[in-house]
């Protein structure tokens, strides 16, 4: 399936929140002081949000009489229109700034301007891709061998999942990739990265359980260059319980991999959780503190209502997203296609 496709069907809990919100918004407008039309040609009250088709009656169709146009409800955009969008907005986690900005530029030039549903939501993901267009990049490939990518984030965000991800898909194409399990605590994680190792057809590096994860770091290093593998991603533990001792582990990973190169790591990644909301922002600005962050993942946009913080991280921190991931295959995870994107969380 193409991932635009599996993006619209995946994301509907926040479309849904979002396109829903806005047909509400327009729809309960009160009724425009236009004169009214015959009872036959009468579109569905404008209070409701999503109007019947009216029939046609018999001597109608019979006599050829055209088909009556069903309007959309339309709602003149005031300042309680723009209030209401904004606490929407608010509400799907695009955060109050984000959501200040967009109604403010959706309002600019419109003010008393007659919208529908559908034309809000044009108006919104354009202003969405606006804001996201600038961060969609795909993650950079370097002719560097190995290109080091380090891939921190929270325990349970995703970051074994979109390391395995990621390898298939450089594997697919023709890239040699090593991989290191650089969360050494923890066996569950050691073994899941394992089995995403076989799966994408990857070796894992894995050392004893509690060993250093740097000293692991060094022999995936020194493997990754013997055997001249393009990419070496190294896992990291996610531990913010305890944030001084993750910051040296990292900086301790970071020291020993530049003896070997000093430009690695060449991609710093965070993995964030949609469904944690706008949680993800602090984890943005803890990570920031602990590690030279170069980019974005974001995952788990299906399981969640609250896909609209990707919009709000954009636009706080302008940091790259170079993927997302809409689900636990192995092909559930694409680059971040800004417009995509935006059209699929407004529901169009
Ligand atoms: N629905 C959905 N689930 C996902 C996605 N990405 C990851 N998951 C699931 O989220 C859970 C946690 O993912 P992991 O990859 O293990 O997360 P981690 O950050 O490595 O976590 P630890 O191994 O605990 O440090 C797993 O059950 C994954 O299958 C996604 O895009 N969509």
């Amino acid at each position: 399936m193409a991932f635009f496709t599996k993006l619209r069907e995946r994301l509907t809990r926040s479309s849904a929140k979002i396109g829903a919100g806005l047909d509400d918004l327009v729809g309960e407008a009160p009724a425009p002081p236009e004169a009214p039309l015959p009872a036959t040609e009468l579109p569905a009250p404008m209070a409701t949000p999503h109007p019947q088709p009216v029939q046609p009656g018999l001597v109608g169709r019979l006599f050829g009489r055209a088909e009556p146009k069903v309007e959309e409800p339309r709602r003149a955009l005031d300042d309680a229109m723009l209030e209401e969008l904004e606490d929407m907005l608010v509400q799907a986690d695009l955060g109050v700034d984000t959501a200040l900005r967009v109604t403010a530029n959706i309002a600019e030039g419109r003010m008393g301007r007659r919208l529908s549903s559908t034309e809000l939501k044009e108006l919104l993901a354009a202003e969405i891709a606006r804001i996201m267009a600038p961060v969609a990049r795909p993650l950079p490939i370097y002719p560097k061998k190995p290109q080091v990518v380090l891939v921190v984030g929270v325990n349970g965000a995703g970051k074994t999942t979109t390391i395995g991800k990621l390898a298939s898909q450089f594997r697919a194409a023709g890239k040699s990739v090593v991989i290191a399990a650089g969360d050494t605590f923890r066996a569950a994680a050691v073994e899941q990265l394992q089995v995403w190792g076989t799966r994408a057809g990857v070796p894992v590096m894995v050392a004893p359980q509690g060993s250093d994860p740097a000293s692991l770091a060094w022999d995936a290093m020194v493997r990754a260059e013997a055997e001249g593998a393009d990419l070496l991603m190294i896992d990291t533990a996610g531990r913010l319980q305890n944030r001084q001792d993750l910051m040296e582990e990292l900086a301790k990973i970071v020291r020993v991999i530049r003896k070997k190169d000093p430009e690695a790591p060449h991609n710093t990644l965070l993995v964030l959780d949609a469904t944690t909301g706008q949680n993800a922002l602090n984890q943005v600005e803890t990570f920031l503190k602990l590690a030279d962050i170069s980019g974005l993942v974001m995952t788990k946009l299906d399981g969640t209502a609250r896909g609209g913080v990707l919009v709000a991280l954009a636009d706080r921190f302008g940091l790259p997203i170079h993927a997302i991931g809409v689900g636990e295959q192995i092909d559930d995870l694409d680059a971040f296609d800004a417009e995509e994107f935006a059209r699929a969380l407004v529901g169009l």
